[in-house]
């Protein structure tokens, strides 16, 4: 990305959840978490794949959850974005209980960039991002000048005005895994959730995404709940992490509570040193002597 990050025109000045979100007064809605995940329970094809998790996110804060494949890292965040419906436990959005928020209603409100997105065959990367929009489109209504704008400084920001007129199916997977950004940052959600956000981006793309996203978080309110297997990236970005782990939470806490040499070693089964970076501790994989 070259020039000065600006924000995308939509994404609100606030954290807390927009009028559009029902339910309690304003004042109560600001002091609200922004996730609120208590016993929650899933259960696919007879397994339990979450098996009990509590988790709250403040407004503004940067949460990413860890652990190893199968944990059950994906299934929580779809649970939380409202694409699965858990077997028990509640979530709540901004103080408000997920089943009561309607689908346009949730879509303002949170945006998730899912790890491997579908994408319509021969759309163009601009219609893309502009499915973003269709929360403030009315039904059977076309998207404003107001929407387009959006949509052009969300590519602007992401470095892929250059591909607005191609045909998504063309981009590499880092290019199109920007475009999938592009069109959640086009929804202007105040939570977004990103599982695996930046697995096919090479190490420029990914600090470059993820300084835009902290610094909208910073700037504009955003809150993140995210998913990550470089724990070194993970602990660099986040507030705090949650280790998930056979569908539970078996450790949480700020990145150096959690990535630990001991922990990762009982839960990755993995042999790794752990030393002191900038921002955050670095993993660092290890062969057996
Ligand atoms: N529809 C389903 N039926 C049965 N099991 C399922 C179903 N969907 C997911 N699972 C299982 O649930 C578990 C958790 O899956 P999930 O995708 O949430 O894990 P994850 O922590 O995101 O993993 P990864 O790091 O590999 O992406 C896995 O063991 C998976 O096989």
């Amino acid at each position: 990305m070259t020039g000065p990050i600006v924000p995308p025109p939509n994404v609100p000045d606030r954290p807390a959840a927009t009028p559009t979100v029902p339910g309690p007064p304003a004042a109560v809605e600001a002091a609200a978490p922004a996730v609120a995940v208590a016993g929650l329970r899933v259960t696919l094809g007879g397994v339990p794949v979450l098996a009990g998790v509590d988790l709250t996110v403040a407004a503004g804060e940067w949460v990413t959850v860890i652990g190893p494949n199968g944990a059950g890292k994906s299934t929580l965040l779809r649970v939380v974005g409202g694409l699965l419906t858990a077997t028990a436990g509640s979530v709540a959005l901004f103080g408000t209980p997920g089943g009561q928020l309607r689908r346009r209603e949730r879509a303002r409100v949170v945006a998730t960039v899912a790890q491997s997105p579908v994408v319509p065959p021969g759309m163009t990367v601009f219609d893309y991002a502009l499915l973003g929009r269709t929360p403030y489109i009315a039904p059977l209504g076309r998207e404003s000048a107001a929407d387009l704008t959006a949509v052009r400084g969300v590519l602007d920001l992401l470095d892929l005005a250059r591909f607005a007129d191609r045909a998504l199916a063309t981009l590499s997977g880092g290019e199109r895994q920007r475009v999938f950004l592009a069109r959640a940052l086009a929804q202007g959600a105040t939570l977004l959730l990103l599982d695996e956000p930046t697995s096919a981006l090479d190490i420029g793309h990914q600090q470059e995404v993820l300084e835009l996203v902290d610094r909208l978080r910073r700037e504009h309110g955003l809150t993140v709940l995210a998913t990550m297997h470089d724990l070194s990236v993970a602990g660099e970005y986040a507030d705090r992490l949650v280790l998930l782990d056979g569908g539970r939470v078996v450790a949480a806490g700020p990145p150096r509570a959690v990535l630990t040499e001991e922990l990762l070693a009982v839960h990755y089964r993995a042999r790794v040193r752990v030393i002191n970076g900038g921002h955050g501790p670095l993993v660092v994989p290890v062969r057996a002597p």
